[in-house]
């Protein structure tokens, strides 16, 4: 795989992105992403950044074909070309789990030539751009943010209605950038090519880092929980996670890469990477203003086709509404997501997959199992649901699941010192 070459207009805020996959009959792609653009000249370094989203989004195409080999447009430092691989083997890792491509998870991202890490420029004190998704998270994120008065800006790629619905409900005037994937990548979907999960949160990563860059702001302020970084298995001794540009090692690694090719001393953090589902979910219900529009659903994110909310029915609605339901009275609860899950005994099963009980987590965003556990063991009431769950956990899950844990902050976070006391002001 190659990075023939990609073009940026300052005009219009369009960077477009080339790729070829090698072969008998070469495949190219083109990936056009549209930033909000920004009055005056264009800041030194956005330029870079636009670099590593080249490399980094070129995964979608990738994995239309394996390639034995991915060979990056340019020389870099050694933080760059260490991210660059991480992101083809650890990102594409379920990717390569589900089509049984080991070869994937040992390949090695090839740079030609090793730069040195450029100048550092200070963008810690400006305005932080906070990503927000639609979800639960980053309207926790975005209100402590508020809070503190750091005056944050909202910001989002692809902005759908449940993420328009959820920046007005904040109120704050917010920042959207367009990406559009190759069309032809859909064509050979439907052809049969090979397909899969990518890393998502590293693409819309570097798109946030190169809009805050060119407005000027501050970090890129991420919602990003302590459970991200846990793996789904472990396949021919790798990590498989399904969240793993979520996790702490690819917030560490983007930002060792930022730095060492743009210079930012304060690219992109986590402000909630220490903290569970569950605590996130007992912050959410504070801020009533956006039940009618929050959605954590991943089918409303779709491309084609998507829900207008919550499904009702899939791993991620389950583990949001049992994260929620200590939180909330059960009246609301229902009223957020338009079911009553805990009503339904056919969602048995997906239940019981979350707390650990006959298979692997889901390949899909949710939360640790003992998240799990302890949010059935703080509700008591009669749901069907709840009570076929009670029965069915063992004793030996109920004794491993600690509700001090799961709601005490902890683990590795790459939050700085005047943020994470913001943090600790709010919980
Ligand atoms: C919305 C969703 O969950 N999509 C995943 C799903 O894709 P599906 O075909 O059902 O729908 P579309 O998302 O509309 O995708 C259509 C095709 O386009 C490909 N594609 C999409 C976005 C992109 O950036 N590159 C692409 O190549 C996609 O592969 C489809 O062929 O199943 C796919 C295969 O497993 C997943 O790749 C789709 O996941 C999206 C990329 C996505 O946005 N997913 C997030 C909701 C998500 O999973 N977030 C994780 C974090 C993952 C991470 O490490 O960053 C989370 O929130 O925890
Ligand atoms: N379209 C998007 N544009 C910008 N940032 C996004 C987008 N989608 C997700 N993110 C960010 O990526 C991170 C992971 O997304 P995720 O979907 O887990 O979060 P969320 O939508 O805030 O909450 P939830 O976990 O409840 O869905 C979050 O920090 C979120 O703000």
């Amino acid at each position: 795989m190659r990075f023939p070459s990609r073009s940026f207009d300052p005009e219009t805020g369009v960077a477009t992105f080339d790729y070829v996959l090698d072969g008998p009959s070469p495949l190219h792609f083109t990936e056009t992403i549209t930033l909000p653009v920004a009055p005056g000249p264009v800041p030194a370094a956005l330029s870079p950044v636009l670099d590593l989203l080249h490399v980094v989004a070129g995964v979608s195409y990738f994995k239309v074909g394996a390639p034995a080999r991915v060979i990056a447009p340019g020389p870099v430092a050694p933080p760059v070309a260490s991210f660059f691989t991480a992101v083809y083997t650890s990102g594409m890792a379920e990717y390569a789990y589900r089509n049984q491509l080991p070869h994937v998870l040992d390949l090695v991202v090839e740079t030609p030539g090793t730069l040195e890490p450029v100048p550092l420029i200070d963008n810690s004190q400006g305005r932080p751009l906070s990503a927000v998704g639609g979800g639960k998270d980053s309207i926790v994120t975005l209100e402590i943010l508020r809070a503190a008065g750091l005056d944050p800006v909202p910001f989002s790629v692809n902005p759908n209605p449940v993420i328009v619905n959820v920046n007005a409900a904040s109120g704050l005037p917010a920042l959207a950038a367009r990406r559009q994937l190759d069309p032809r990548l859909f064509e050979l979907n439907k052809a049969g090519a090979l397909n899969g999960h990518i890393p998502v949160t590293a693409i819309n990563s570097l798109i946030a880092i190169a809009t805050a860059v060119w407005h000027g702001l501050g970090p890129v302020v991420m919602s990003n929980e302590r459970s991200a970084s846990d793996p789904n298995l472990i396949w021919n001794g790798h990590e498989v996670n399904h969240q793993w540009s979520k996790g702490v090692a690819a917030e560490g690694l983007l930002r060792a890469a930022v730095t060492a090719h743009a210079g930012l001393t304060e690219p992109y953090f986590s402000l909630l990477r220490s903290l569970s589902e569950l605590h996130i979910a007992q912050l959410f219900a504070r801020h009533t203003q956006y039940d009618d529009v929050v959605t954590s659903c991943n089918k409303a994110f779709k491309l084609h086709d998507p829900t207008a909310r919550w499904c009702g029915d899939c791993p991620k609605c389950r583990f949001v509404y049992l994260a929620m339901a200590p939180a909330m009275p059960r009246e609301r609860l229902n009223k957020i997501f338009g079911h009553d899950l805990f009503a339904d005994l056919g969602q048995l099963p997906g239940f019981l997959e979350l707390l650990g009980i006959d298979a692997h987590k889901p390949f899909e965003c949710v939360g640790e199992v003992e998240e799990s556990v302890v949010a059935l063991s703080m509700l008591d009431d009669d749901a069907p649901v709840l009570v076929a769950l009670r029965s069915a956990v063992p004793a030996s899950a109920w004794a491993a699941a600690s509700r001090d844990d799961v709601l005490t902050p902890g683990g590795p976070t790459y939050v700085p010192a005047t943020y994470a006391k913001i943090l600790t002001d709010a919980l």
